[in-house]
């Protein structure tokens, strides 16, 4: 499917399309952004799109004193929000979105994609508990064949997961198609979807491995 198509047919994607996130990704993209900027972009982003991602929690009145007097105001309220982080590369996304809710509890998903099958590897899963009675926001940076996202979500809803959203930055349109076939229920946030996969299954123009440009490895 292309863009518009996906666009049209899932209207819980929403592509982020803020000036300031336009300009970060684009950064992002150069490839003389270093690892230094790239990790404080990646982060910045993180805070954007997660205020984008988190703008329909609930809040209720709670009474206030101010020096003045006792008035009503919006606090919010109900499910607790838990951070999960695909391994490596979301680390810093999520440090972005917790910047929002410094007391969010953080699930860390550890996922590698094999280069030969481009399936994920799993070597690490730890979540707090009740992950049932809590929101659940899933970041990566990258959604290519979207194999990784889907394999985290799968364990997120095998450990009794509901309420469940996803951001990313850039993503393949290959990859949502895969995402939303898998999981309907997950309404995502992206930054920017790229124009397709290469024979490696690296996002196009992209901006080649994220977790190697957040942490200099390679
Ligand atoms: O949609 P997919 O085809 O599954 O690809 C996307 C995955 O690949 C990258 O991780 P990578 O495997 O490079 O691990 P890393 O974060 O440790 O670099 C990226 O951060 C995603 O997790
Ligand atoms: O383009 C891609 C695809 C997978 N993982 C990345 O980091 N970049
Ligand atoms: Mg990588």
């Amino acid at each position: 499917m292309t863009r518009d198509e996906l666009l049209n047919a899932y209207p819980d994607i929403f592509v982020i399309d803020h000036p300031f996130v336009k300009h970060k990704l684009t950064s992002l993209r150069d490839k003389n952004t270093n690892t230094r900027e790239f990790r404080m972009l990646v982060e910045e982003l993180g805070t954007l799109i997660g205020y984008e991602a988190t703008r329909d929690l609930e809040t209720e009145d709670a009474t206030v004193e101010t020096p003045l007097e006792t008035t009503l105001s919006p606090m919010l309220k109900g499910k607790k929000l838990c951070i999960v982080t695909i391994m490596r590369a979301g680390n810093g996304l999520a440090e972005g979105v917790l910047k929002l809710s410094p007391s969010a509890r953080v699930g860390h998903v550890g996922m590698y994609r094999d280069p030969e099958t481009k399936q994920p590897v799993e070597y690490y899963l730890k979540m707090p508990h009740s992950v049932d009675e809590r929101t659940i926001i899933v970041v990566d940076p990258m959604l290519a064949t979207g194999n990784s996202a889907i394999a985290a979500i799968d364990k997120m809803k095998e450990m009794g997961a509901k309420d469940i959203r996803f951001i990313c930055l850039f993503a393949a349109p290959e990859g949502i198609e895969a995402f939303k076939k898998s999981h309907p229920d997950v309404p995502m946030y992206v930054g920017a979807i790229d124009r397709e996969l290469d024979e490696h299954a690296y996002i196009r123009p992209g901006v080649g491995d994220a977790g190697d440009r957040i942490y200099g490895t390679r």
